[in-house]
């Protein structure tokens, strides 16, 4: 049973209104949603039941969680079946107190299999309306590069979403890093900033910290998904924390793929330490075992953190949200009501 359930609805780490800065949309896909749109849409899955794909998802690293996460997504065809994926999700995240939610899409995911990207677009646009309209939740999309595929795909995906680009607030950069340093997307990421996107990326996840120096040197991005292994650089540290740098930390995640063994072996108090910051986030929730309460109360629990520091973790991520000023004024408000 989930955290969230055990400790009811109305306690404070759900009052506490959460922002999302990172989270992959694909990743909130739960086994019970999975096998309905395979029935749906006569796609044959390689697990018995709901139960089979839970017992699969024992990862050992990113890239054994990445196999199963574009296997997972093989089910979504339609645009009602991306709307569906999101709808089921934001509701999921209201009823936690997930307040706004920052989702990265992985277009090429889609594209690979035939999927257009007006498909992808139209089902998330319609479900994120829906949520504004009845979950008083909003919603960001980052238009994400995979940066295992060539550099000349991910500016094709650049150009192709013209149409769509006043739905995204930045382009981001996701799946397997080792090897696949952010500076080999220096051309991709400037085109997006003449486009007047934002840039994030994933960097210092299973990369080493150099990856970190330069998804900011070279793709001048105003947020580091994840960056734990920022931790083995002092001066990084420093860097980071006189820049006031945010990072996207996502705890349950890490443990799940291993980037630590166990939670209370987490660097979080020690980037807290450091001066940097930081914001918790879910990244995958379907595949890592929890939302973003779950996330709060499990770093909670581990490092005994005080409700302070949880107001602090959640007004950092309001502030560094891609939000106009009246939300962000709205959502300071609900902060400040929970004292
Ligand atoms: O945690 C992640 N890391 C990199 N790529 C990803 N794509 C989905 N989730 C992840
Ligand atoms: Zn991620």
């Amino acid at each position: 049973m989930s955290n969230n359930r055990q400790a009811g609805v109305d306690d404070f780490l759900t009052r506490l209104p959460k922002v999302e800065l990172h989270l992959h949309i694909e990743g909130t896909l739960e086994p019970e949603l999975m096998f309905a749109l395979a029935e749906r849409n006569g796609v044959e899955l390689p697990y018995a039941d709901v139960e089979a794909a839970r017992a699969a998802y024992d990862f050992s690293d990113l890239q054994s969680f990445l196999d199963l996460y574009f296997l997972g997504m093989s089910v979504l065809i339609t645009a009602r079946d991306f709307h569906d994926l999101a709808m089921d999700y934001f509701r999921r995240a209201a009823a936690e107190g997930v307040v706004h939610v920052e989702m990265h899409v992985d277009p090429q995911a889609h594209l690979a299999r035939g999927v257009s990207l007006d498909t992808v677009m139209q089902g998330l646009i319609s479900a994120s309306r829906v949520a504004r309209d009845e979950l008083d939740l909003s919603t960001a999309m980052i238009l994400a590069f995979l940066r295992d595929q060539p550099v000349e795909d991910a500016l094709k995906v650049l150009e192709q979403a013209g149409p769509w680009l006043e739905h995204f607030s930045a382009v981001g950069l996701d799946s397997a890093e080792q090897g696949n340093p952010p500076s080999l997307f220096r051309e991709v990421f400037a085109r997006a900033g003449q486009l007047g996107l934002a840039r994030v990326a994933h960097a210092g996840e299973e990369g080493p910290p150099s990856y970190i120096r330069e998804a900011l040197d070279e793709l001048d991005v105003c947020r580091i998904d994840h960056g734990v292994r920022a931790v083995e650089d002092v001066e990084l540290l420093e860097r980071l924390s006189d820049e006031g740098v945010v990072l996207t930390v996502c705890p349950l995640s890490n443990v799940r793929l291993k980037v630590v063994d166990h939670l209370e072996q987490h660097s979080l108090p020690r980037m807290i330490d450091a001066g940097l910051n930081i914001t918790l986030n879910s990244d995958d929730p379907a595949y890592f075992g929890g939302g973003m309460r779950d996330n709060f109360a499990a770093c909670q629990r581990a490092f005994g953190w005080s409700d302070e520091t949880m107001r602090w973790l959640a007004s950092n991520a309001i502030e560094a949200a891609f939000m106009d000023e009246s939300r962000r004024d709205a959502l300071r408000a609900r902060l400040a009501d929970t004292w």
